[in-house]
């Protein structure tokens, strides 16, 4: 199912009289990985919500090639800090298929399978609760990707972790990439960026200052904010 493009148009979000997406637009289509960057505070998280349809938007619109219900249900979305039920790794993984009705014997096959992949086969029977913050990100990557999705929403799922579990988490991503999948996330991380990503979105107060390709993004971004930030000046 194609759900892509997916479209935000001149998005404004406010809180608490804060404006926190301030006229953001872009466009995601294909199959690829969308860095998405920019200083603290820019609006990442937001914007990624917003898209997911977590928030609603003031002004502006988010628009799917299909009707809302069907692009959600191909959507997928972890959060920086993934929210776990206090079951068993492969039952929290099993999870996303029980809520689609599949057989729980066939739900729980392929959950062990994805318990595999994401390399938490010691921990498949243990309370989700008691891994550690990498084992957990992983849990949640591949609950995430039981489902199929053709569109990945992450943010930052790799900060605070150490080598090994980056290394694994960027592999399933490569994976999902191959299977045609678009995958949106934000990350700080420059040389992951580079990894994974073909394109760049650059947010800066609330605006998409820039969606270039990887390469041009870094040899030579478009904006005097974007050139600052990659040189790593305080950027506000
Ligand atoms: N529910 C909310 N109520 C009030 N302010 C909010 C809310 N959500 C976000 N903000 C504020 O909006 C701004 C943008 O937040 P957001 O988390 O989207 O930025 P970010 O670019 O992801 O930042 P970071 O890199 O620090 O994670 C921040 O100043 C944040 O404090």
């Amino acid at each position: 199912m194609n759900i892509l493009p997916l479209t935000v148009t001149d998005a404004v979000l406010s809180r608490r009289g804060k404006t926190i997406l301030d006229g953001a637009s872009a466009t995601f289509d294909g199959a690829g990985l969308t860095a998405v960057m920019g200083p603290n505070g820019a609006g990442k998280t937001s914007l990624l919500r917003v898209l997911h349809g977590l928030d609603r938007l003031q002004e502006g619109k988010v628009e799917w090639a299909t009707d809302p219900a069907t692009a959600q249900a191909h959507q997928a979305f972890v959060f920086q800090t993934p929210v776990l039920m206090r079951r068993t790794v492969v039952e929290n993984i099993a999870y996303p298929l029980h809520l689609r009705g599949i057989d729980k014997t066939e739900a729980i096959s392929q959950a062990k399978d994805w318990t595999d992949r994401a390399g938490l086969t010691h921990a498949a029977k243990r309370d989700a609760a008691t891994l550690s913050g990498g084992e957990q990100q992983k849990l949640a990557l591949a609950r995430a990707l039981i489902a199929d999705p053709r569109v990945l929403f992450l943010d930052e799922p790799t900060t605070n972790l150490d080598g090994q579990s980056t290394r694994e988490i960027e592999n399933l991503l490569h994976d999902t990439l191959a299977q045609g999948a678009r995958i949106i996330m934000v990350t700080h991380n420059a040389a992951q960026a580079k990894r994974l990503a073909d394109e760049v979105l650059f947010l800066h107060r609330g605006k998409v200052l820039e969606q270039s390709p990887v390469s041009s993004f870094f040899r030579k971004p478009k904006t005097a904010q974007a050139q600052a930030f990659l040189k790593g000046d305080i950027v506000e």
